[in-house]
C-alpha cells in the first residue's frame, strides 16, 4: 500500500494539514518543535491505532480540542482504499474503512503495514524480550492471518492458567488445571510453529542486510522458543509445574521466547556503539519489509524519524537506498537539509517544509 493523500486535523500542533506524498521518498524538514514527528505520528495512528510517543491518546489531541482525526487514501496494484481514525478526549476510537465506520483497530491496521524507526528503536535490542517478540509477531500479523486468533487464544489461556496456578497455591483446582494445561500447550505449540517459520525467513534477510549495514561484524542470531530444547511444551509445563505453583504463574512457553544477537559470543548491545546498534535495528526492520514483500506482495510505509540522530551520512544513505529497493514508501524527517546531502540521486521524491504546524510542499 502507498499513501496518495493524508489529511490530519487537530493532532498536536497540526490543526489542518493535507499532504499528497510521493510513492517513493518524502523528506520532511523543519526546526525543533515545528511538527515533523507529529506528521509521522499521524501516519503511525493509521498503521497501529496508537502513537509511538505516548500511550495517552488525549495528549495527542490538540490542546482545547475534543478529538483528532487522520484520513488517508492509499493504493496498491489492485485497489484504492480510504482509511481513517479518530480519537476523542474520552478515549473513544472510531475507525473507517472505505466509508464504513467501526471501532475495531485490528481491521484498520491490517490494511496498512507501517513501520517506524526512531532514536528509541534501539530499545528492541536493549529492552525486554517482549519487544523482540513483538517484532516477530508484527510480521506474522501481516503475513499469516490465522496467527492473530492463535496468539489471542494463547494469551487468554495463559491468563487462565496463571489464575489456576494461584488457586493451586491455596489447595484446589487440580482437575481443571490438567485440562487447561493441555489447551495451553496445544496453542503454545502452534504459536511457536508460526514464530519458528517466521524466524527461518527473517534470519537470512537480516544477515544479508548486515553485510551492507555492519560489514565489519559477524552477528549470530538465535531464536529461543521459550522452553528447554528436546521437550514438548506439555512436558516442559509438567517439569516446571512445582515451581510454577509456588510462584503462581507459568514460567515456560512462547510468552518467554526471545531473539538473541551475539558478536564473538558476547551480547551485541555490549559490543556495538549506539550508531552501530541503530544499524542492527535498521537491518531488522528492513528484513520485515522484505519479508512482507516476498510473502504477501504488500509494501510497507516506513517512517524514519530524525534520520540525523547517531547515523553518519554514509549509514543514512545506505539505509534509505535499501528501503527504497524494497519498494517502500518512505517518510524521513530531518532538522536541516545538509543531513540529506545525498538525496539528489533519488528520482521519485518530494520535499516538505514544516513551520509552526503548517506544511509546504517544495515545488
Ligand atoms: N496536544 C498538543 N497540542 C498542541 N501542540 C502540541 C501538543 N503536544 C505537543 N505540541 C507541540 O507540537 C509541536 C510539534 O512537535 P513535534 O514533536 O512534532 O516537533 P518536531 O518538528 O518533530 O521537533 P523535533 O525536531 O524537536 O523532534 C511542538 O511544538 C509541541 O510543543
Amino acid at each position: 500500500m502507498k499513501l496518495d493523500s493524508v489529511q490530519i486535523r487537530n493532532l498536536r500542533n497540526l490543526q489542518q494539514v493535507s499532504l499528497n506524498p510521493s510513492h517513493g521518498v518524502n523528506f520532511i524538514l523543519g526546526i525543533n518543535g515545528s511538527g515533523k514527528s507529529s506528521i509521522l505520528e499521524a501516519i503511525h495512528y493509521l498503521g497501529f491505532g496508537r502513537s509511538f510517543r505516548t500511550t495517552k491518546h488525549k495528549h495527542v489531541i490538540q490542546s482545547d480540542q475534543e478529538s483528532f482525526t487522520v484520513f488517508c487514501q492509499c493504493t496498491d496494484q489492485e485497489s484504492v482504499k480510504r482509511l481513517g481514525i479518530s480519537r476523542n478526549i474520552n478515549d473513544a476510537v472510531s475507525v473507517s474503512i472505505n466509508g464504513v465506520r467501526g471501532n475495531k483497530i485490528s481491521e484498520l491496521v491490517s490494511q496498512l503495514p507501517v513501520q517506524i524507526f526512531t532514536p528509541q528503536s534501539s530499545d528492541i535490542l536493549l529492552g525486554s524480550p517482549k519487544l523482540r517478540r513483538k517484532y516477530i509477531d508484527w510480521c506474522l500479523f501481516h503475513v499469516e492471518h490465522p496467527f492473530l486468533i492463535c496468539s489471542n487464544s494463547y494469551t487468554k489461556l495463559l491468563k487462565h492458567n496463571n489464575a489456576l496456578c494461584r488457586k493451586h497455591q491455596v489447595g484446589y483446582a487440580e482437575p481443571q488445571r490438567i485440562y487447561w494445561t493441555e489447551h495451553l500447550a496445544k496453542y503454545g505449540e502452534t504459536l511457536t510453529q508460526f514464530r519458528n517459520t517466521m524466524m527461518e525467513r527473517l534470519i537470512p534477510l537480516i544477515t544479508s542486510n548486515l553485510e551492507h549495514f555492519l560489514p565489519e561484524f559477524c552477528v549470530e542470531i538465535s531464536y529461543y522458543r521459550g522452553w528447554e530444547k528436546g521437550l514438548d511444551l506439555i512436558e516442559a509445563l509438567a517439569k516446571a509445574s512445582d515451581r510454577d505453583y509456588r510462584n503462581g504463574y507459568i514460567s515456560v512457553g512462547p510468552h518467554k521466547a526471545d531473539v538473541r544477537f551475539k558478536i564473538d559470543g558476547k551480547p551485541a548491545h555490549e559490543v556495538l556503539s549506539r550508531g552501530q546498534l541503530r544499524m542492527l535495528v535498521a537491518a531488522l526492520q528492513l528484513a520485515t519489509t522484505q519479508c512482507l514483500m516476498s510473502y504477501t506482495q504488500k509494501t510497507c510505509i516506513f517512517l524514519l524519524d530524525d534520520v540525523g540522530a547517531e547515523l553518519d551520512a554514509a549509514k543514512r544513505e545506505v539505509f534509505i537506498d535499501k528501503l527504497l529497493e524494497s519498494n517502500t514508501q518512505l517518510f524521513v524527517t530531518a532538522i536541516e537539509a545538509h543531513q540529506l546531502e545525498f538525496i539528489d540521486k533519488y528520482q521519485n521524491k518530494k520535499m516538505f517544509h514544516v513551520e509552526h504546524g503548517q506544511v509546504r510542499e517544495e515545488s
